[in-house]
């Protein structure tokens, strides 16, 4: 009964942590449980970053040494300048972020690393609890509480016997391997199995981009014993009910729509969502706009339900995009009329606050310098064309650039007939739009990520955060209806401080609508390159 009382205190106390800043990033219990396991050698938590080598440049970030160990071996030995930024006070301070960067600048480890930082710390905390816990059992075995109940449902789904094909879990999360990826990695630090909630919900607007952000994560959890699970549609939702019941992931990376259907499904594992500890809307400008925020509301609304949950809750926002102002009709404002009216940056990030139900006051990280949101090392081109002569602009370009190229189009229609033309030219077209297969929109993708000349047609369904290594050219086969996709499209080359060339075929149908993108970015881009496509079209009619 004592040990009760002290629990509830102890969970009172933490849901108020979020507006006191934290000094300790990485608690105490956290560093002995390590060291216990043989895995440090330090036990101060100001020495948390100090002992590996080769990656002092992370050293005042109070990264905790599993996730140091995942980034060494990644090879990243610099935090990215938004990393640098957004760290301290996502870590240090406990603060909502708001995040905006070029694309390819390393968003996703931004939100990443100080969300795993923090579930490890009150995963420590939890372990201490626990130890309270099993002195409760040995005293009372009539108390029944809640988490009991959960670990009698992880049996019940233990024992399905489960003939369905895997690979659809393997894209979802690497967790259903867990027992045999404990005894391969003998640096994995342990915790006891029972269940953990729901600590973090990362929200996303493509399956994709949840499922690489998946990804993203599971490269820096691979010490810890934090589990993360994308959950989007177009696959099953039995299983993805059944992977959440089974392996309660600490971290959900969803879409929207799927895991509303799942919340009102009463998974159980989702119902902590109203304890939700971090909140991450990546690409929010495009979360916030029509069809994607009607979602996004329920969830938001759903869980503050519970009225502490908007307190002790983190959020960070993150978006290239998520900072620029421009004068076009604005989509910003949902369910009002398009107005040309030009807000302030204070009008866009209260009006995303007050849609997100943001309680404190966030840190704005703005690395975007005023406009441009496109990678430094990107190379801007346009020609100038009909309608018809793009297809044959497309092929020259094809032929005369070998590396791996993604081209977008504004309809599905247009991938579709792209699609038969290119293959037919034996291009080997990829095809990935809204209408296919989830099944076959990722294979295609993997397809184009293990082929150096790949070549990828796409909607706008891929423009947005993807993060396929050494896309050396983009091609706008249409001009894309706003700004902000101009950018995100643009920004699947040239990442990570690499180079590429992103150009774009304007006919006289477009004209306007490309100098409108060229005016609102500010900057006069682009380079004519109509003169090399004559040159070559003038020696096709000469052979
Ligand atoms: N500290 C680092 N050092 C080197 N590479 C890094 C570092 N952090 C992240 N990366 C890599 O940089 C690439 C781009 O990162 P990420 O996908 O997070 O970009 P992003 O800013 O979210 O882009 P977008 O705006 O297009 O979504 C990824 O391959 C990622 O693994």
């Amino acid at each position: 009964m004592f040990k009760k009382k002290k629990k509830q205190r102890k969970k009172k106390n933490k849901s108020n942590d979020k507006t006191e800043p934290s000094k300790s990033c990485y608690g105490a219990q956290q560093l002995l449980h390590q060291h216990s396991n043989g895995q440090l050698q330090q036990k101060q938590p100001d020495d948390v970053s100090s002992k590996i080598d080769g990656m002092e440049n992370w050293l005042d970030l109070r990264i905790p040494n599993p996730i140091l160990r995942c980034l060494k071996e990644l090879g990243f030995t610099n935090p990215t300048p938004i990393q640098s930024r957004v760290l301290p006070s996502a870590i240090e301070d406990k603060m909502d972020i708001i995040g905006a960067a070029e694309t390819g600048s390393g968003k996703t480890l931004a939100f990443a690393i100080p969300i795993v930082t923090h579930i490890l710390n009150l995963n420590a905390d939890d372990d201490d609890d626990d130890d309270d816990d099993d002195v409760d059992t040995i005293n009372n075995n009539n108390d029944t509480d809640v988490d009991e109940e959960s670990q009698r449902d992880t049996l019940d789904v233990d024992d399905i016997n489960d003939e369905e094909d895997d690979d659809d879990d393997e894209v979802l999360g690497k967790m259903h391997n867990d027992d045999k990826n404990d005894h391969h990695h003998p640096h994995h630090y342990h915790h006891h199995h029972h269940n953990k909630p729901m600590y973090a919900l990362v929200i996303t607007p493509t399956r994709e981009l949840a499922i690489q952000i998946r990804e993203h994560i599971d490269n820096v959890t691979k010490y810890t014993d934090v589990k993360c699970l994308a959950i989007v549609g177009g696959m099953s939702i039995e299983r993805q009910n059944r992977l959440l019941k089974k392996f309660s992931p600490q971290i959900v990376v969803a879409t929207p729509g799927r895991f509303w259907e799942l919340v009102q499904q009463k998974c159980p594992h989702l119902s902590h969502v109203k304890d939700l500890r971090f909140l991450v809307i990546d690409e929010a400008d495009r979360m916030i706009e029509k069809n994607h925020f009607e979602e996004l509301e329920k969830i938001m609304n759903y869980i503050n339900l519970n009225l502490c949950s908007p307190l002790r809750r983190q959020n960070f926002v993150f978006s290239a995009t998520l900072t620029f102002i421009h004068k076009t009709p604005y989509r910003f404002d949902v369910g009002k009329k398009k107005k040309m009216k030009e807000l302030t940056l204070e009008d866009k990030l209260a009006s995303l606050q007050r849609k997100l139900h943001m309680s404190s006051k966030p840190e704005v990280v703005d690395l975007t310098g005023g406009q441009k949101m496109t990678a430094q090392k990107l190379t801007e081109l346009k020609v100038n064309c009909t309608y018809q002569e793009k297809d044959l602009y497309l092929y020259y370009f094809l032929k005369n650039n070998k590396g791996r190229t993604l081209v977008f189009a504004n309809s599905k229609d247009c991938i579709r007939r792209l699609t038969s033309l290119l293959a037919m030219l034996h291009c080997k077209p990829l095809p990935l739009h809204a209408d296919m297969h989830q099944k076959q929109r990722l294979k295609n993708l993997d397809r184009f990520k293990e082929n150096e000349r790949g070549l990828l047609l796409a909607t706008d369904v891929a423009a947005r955060g993807l993060d396929i290594p050494n896309v050396k050219h983009v091609i706008h086969y249409q001009v894309p209806r706003t700004t902000e996709n101009y950018v995100h499209r643009s920004g699947r080359t040239a990442r990570s401080n690499t180079a590429g060339i992103s150009l774009a075929l304007v006919c006289p149908e477009e004209v306007k609508l490309f100098n409108g993108i060229q005016a609102a970015l500010k900057r006069g881009i682009i380079k004519f390159f109509n003169e090399i496509m004559c040159k070559w079209m003038n020696g096709l009619v000469n052979e």
